[in-house]
């Protein structure tokens, strides 16, 4: 394969120092575009993993007693030196993941508002007092000091498609509220979040505030979800792989943001052109590999064939090709990935569904499927496809697409197309989501709103205030005059 010319051997980082790992194993990184070696990560040993993780808890009780404000000033340097790397991040986000340069470079920008965003809302978060006379038999002698302190060691677990933003978001909330972090980048995403916490390192970072573990999950995960010193865990990743670690971890918070199949739910009266352009933008950015995408239409069968024109005219817009060319549908992060996507597609076509628009296949990159007739015999009906391919299941009511919606296992979002915001509400109330989105596409930000998955899309809830309180629990301090 050919090599970019910024192929490197990088390092995780272990006390503030880069290293490869003992035992010389590494792991080879390729691009999605076009298959060339990006770069390696040290495939760390679990000895070198058990050392990182007692080391960053070694370090905890010193880093909880700094001031609030400076560990505050540290996220606000951390952003401010992401921004000065944002075209080095960027391109590697691009190389490494598939995204284009524009999206890798704004993923980079976000993520430094996040984090200031974090550093300044970390800043007011406070505990509560409480008087002991509400309860018979106590009295206001007795007073309660509420106060929030961190769990300890926050094990931060990401995944590929935002590897820096994804990351950022569990980190930085982690470090504000005097946690330690032992960060786990995804694979396919390892040298960006290595490059990220250089940033951090540049900023400031104390030793061992943050140690980073590279490595593949199947190989390391069990170790680091299960180890002792472990307090807390941050998980963004796959529904199975969630539900495995939420098996393992024992005894310690875990908050995790899984899979999701979002509908989007287009009504009689909804405003169809805006709907065709939300559904179209929602569902196929970064080429559907995103876990709030919307995943299927559910439109009611007198609009249908309306819906399912404007939504074909705007998918013929969309520029498939690599990433480097700036493409709108670009490859999907891996063959296994294209394959699992195209299995989809024929089931459905095998049992009746109509292709309206289909795009080329060349290995991993898929051109948008637009599927019509989609029933619930089929596959993708149910199925996290996490690549540019959208199901139109046509129903008779508003009832039937709740029906479906409560029947299928996932969470995470919806997005209902109406004009009559009276019955979006009513639509709002029963669907079992953890976020509706009225005449919008899914989307989990802005970043300070609460995010969340419920059934199996997800437990607890991110967002940069949520994500803070996630990471504090009460300690009670009471004073018996
Ligand atoms: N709800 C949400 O906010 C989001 C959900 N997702 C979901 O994530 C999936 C795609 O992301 P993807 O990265 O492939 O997800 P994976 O679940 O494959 O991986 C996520 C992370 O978990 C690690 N991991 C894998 N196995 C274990 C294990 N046994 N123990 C601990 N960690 C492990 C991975 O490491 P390694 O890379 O080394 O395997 C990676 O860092 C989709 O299903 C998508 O819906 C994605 C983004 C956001
Ligand atoms: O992991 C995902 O896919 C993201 O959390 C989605 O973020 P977005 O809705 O802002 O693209």
């Amino acid at each position: 394969m050919p090599l970019q010319k910024n192929f490197k051997l990088h390092q995780y980082l272990y006390n503030n120092e880069w290293k490869s790992s003992d035992t010389g194993n590494t792991i080879e990184i390729n691009s999605p575009d076009d298959g060339s070696i990006v770069g390696v990560v040290p495939a760390m040993s679990q000895e070198e993993v058990d050392r990182s993780i007692i080391k960053t808890a070694n370090v905890q009780e010193e880093w909880a007693a700094t001031d609030g404000h400076e560990r505050s000033d540290l996220l606000h340097k951390w952003a401010e030196e992401l921004e000065n790397m944002k075209d080095e991040i960027g391109n590697m986000i691009h190389l490494e993941v598939g995204k284009t340069l524009t999206a890798a470079k704004s993923e980079v920008k976000r993520t430094a508002q996040l984090i200031r965003h974090t550093a300044e809302e970390g800043l007011r978060t406070h505990g509560s007092f409480i008087q002991g006379d509400a309860f018979p038999g106590a009295s206001k002698s007795t007073k309660a000091m509420v106060q929030k302190v961190p769990h300890g060691v926050v094990l931060a677990i990401s995944p590929f498609n935002y590897p820096v933003n994804l990351a950022a978001s569990k980190i930085a909330p982690a470090l504000i509220t005097g946690n330690t972090v032992v960060f786990k980048p995804a694979t396919q995403g390892a040298i960006s979040g290595l490059l990220m916490i250089k940033a951090l390192v540049k900023a400031g970072l104390p030793k061992s505030v943050v140690n980073v573990v590279t490595g593949r999950g199947s190989i390391i995960g069990d170790f680091l979800v299960t180890h002792p010193e472990v307090d807390m865990i941050t998980f963004t990743g796959g529904t199975s792989t969630g539900q495995h670690i939420a098996k393992k971890a024992s005894m310690i918070p875990v908050v995790l943001e899984l899979g999701g199949k979002d509908p989007a739910i287009v009504l009689e009266d909804a405003d169809l052109n805006k709907a065709a352009k939300e559904i179209v933008s929602g569902a196929l950015s970064y080429s559907g590999q995103r876990c709030t995408a919307i995943k299927r239409v559910m439109v009611i069968d007198k609009v249908a064939d309306e819906l399912v024109e404007k939504i074909k005219t705007n998918i013929a817009t969309l520029k498939v090709g690599k990433s480097t060319e700036e493409a709108d549908i670009t490859p999907l992060i891996d063959q296994k990935s294209a394959d699992y996507v195209i299995s989809l597609i024929d089931d459905a076509v095998k049992k009746g569904a109509t292709v309206v628009s289909k795009g080329i296949i060349q290995d991993n990159l898929i051109g948008v499927t637009l599927l019509d007739h989609v029933s619930e015999d089929m596959r993708i009906a149910w199925e996290e496809q996490f690549g540019p391919v959208l199901p139109i299941m046509r129903v008779s009511n508003e009832l039937e697409a709740i029906d479906l919606e409560k029947r299928n296992e996932y969470g995470l979002q919806a997005s209902v197309f109406t004009k009559n915001l009276e019955k979006a509400f009513v639509l709002a109330d029963r669907l079992e989501v953890g976020t509706v989105q009225v005449n919008g596409k899914t989307s989990r930000g802005p970043d300070h709103f609460p995010f969340l998955g419920v059934k199996n899309s997800g437990q607890g809830v991110q967002g940069i205030g949520r994500s803070i309180d996630s990471m504090l629990r009460d300690k009670v301090l009471v004073l018996n005059l």
